[in-house]
């Protein structure tokens, strides 16, 4: 089923509109080429209605908010919903400011998304309506541990249910959950976290699962978070094998996604399902 998801994204390879931050855009471009989907970098709210018809799926990501790139984000949201093309929010550094929480905010009352895929922080700060991170990065506070992980798999449902998302939850474990069920998964590697935009390219990538699999919304976001783990884990081993460093790990994670197949997929996948 899983290995599935992937094999739809080749298949079909779905365009998706990414209206995205200028530090890892290129990044995104490339783990969505590697996935097998297409995608357009598009931030212009002249175009946003257009580009969103003529795409099959829309990411949305908040890293460097402004003025404008909001108005493509609300225009474009709104027209993916009325063609019913999915979208995913990644809600950047939600809790790192007034501005961000407030268009977060915004986007939640306006768009109806398909996914909204952050680190623990900002998926917190979303449901809570305030909290703390790191800048763009997961305050280390709100780890999900073993102790912590029921509490926060109750979290994720709840939070599910009460947006009608997918809930992907990512950090040294993942929580992927609608209201009934949760994937957890143990899949990634440690150096993620040294490598900028790997939850963006995450986001990516569950935006072209999620267009690839219309009918399998939560199984699609799963695989996608369960893709980008196994591809950090092959990425560290590469890059410790040849005393590399962050930037190389980052060409082998998407290489990574480039050769990775629905079978190695199945096999690779560490989760438990609650
Ligand atoms: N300590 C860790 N161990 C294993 N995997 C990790 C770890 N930290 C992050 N990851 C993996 O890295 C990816 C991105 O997760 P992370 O929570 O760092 O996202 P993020 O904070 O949104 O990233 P960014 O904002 O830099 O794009 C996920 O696939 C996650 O599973
Ligand atoms: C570092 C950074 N700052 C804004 S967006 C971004 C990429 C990781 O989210
Ligand atoms: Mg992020």
């Amino acid at each position: 089923m899983l290995g599935e998801m992937l094999e739809n994204v080749r298949k079909k390879s779905p365009l998706i509109q990414n209206i995205t931050n200028y530090v890892t855009a290129n990044d995104c471009a490339n783990i969505t080429l590697a996935c097998g989907a297409s995608p357009t970098m598009s931030d212009g709210e002249e175009e946003a209605v257009e580009m969103a018809t003529l795409c099959d799926g829309l990411n949305i990501n908040m890293g460097t908010l402004h003025p404008r790139s909001i108005k493509a984000m609300l225009l474009a949201g709104k027209q993916s919903n009325v063609c019913g093309h999915p979208v995913v929010l990644d809600p950047v550094g939600a809790g790192a400011s007034s501005y961000r929480m407030e268009t977060a905010a915004a986007l939640l009352s306006e768009i109806q998304f398909a996914a909204i895929r952050g680190n623990i922080s900002e998926i917190k700060t979303l449901a809570n309506g305030k909290g703390s991170s790191k800048g763009v990065d997961a305050d280390a506070a709100d780890a999900i541990t073993e102790d912590t992980l029921p509490d926060m798999i109750a979290f994720a449902k709840e939070y599910a249910g009460i947006t009608g998302a997918v809930i992907a939850v990512s950090g040294a474990i993942d929580i992927v959950s609608d209201s009934k069920k949760a994937y957890v998964i143990r899949n990634g590697h440690s150096v993620m976290a040294q490598i900028t935009g790997c939850g963006c390219m995450l986001s990516s990538l569950t935006a072209a699962y999620l267009a690839a699999n219309p009918e399998h919304h939560l199984e699609a976001a799963a695989a996608a978070s369960i893709a980008m783990g196994l591809c950090g884990q092959l990425a560290y081993d590469k890059m410790a094998a040849q005393q590399a460093g962050n930037s190389s790990c980052r060409n082998y994670l998407i290489d990574a996604v480039y050769h990775l197949t629905g079978e190695q997929l199945e096999r690779g996948a560490n989760y438990e399902l609650y």
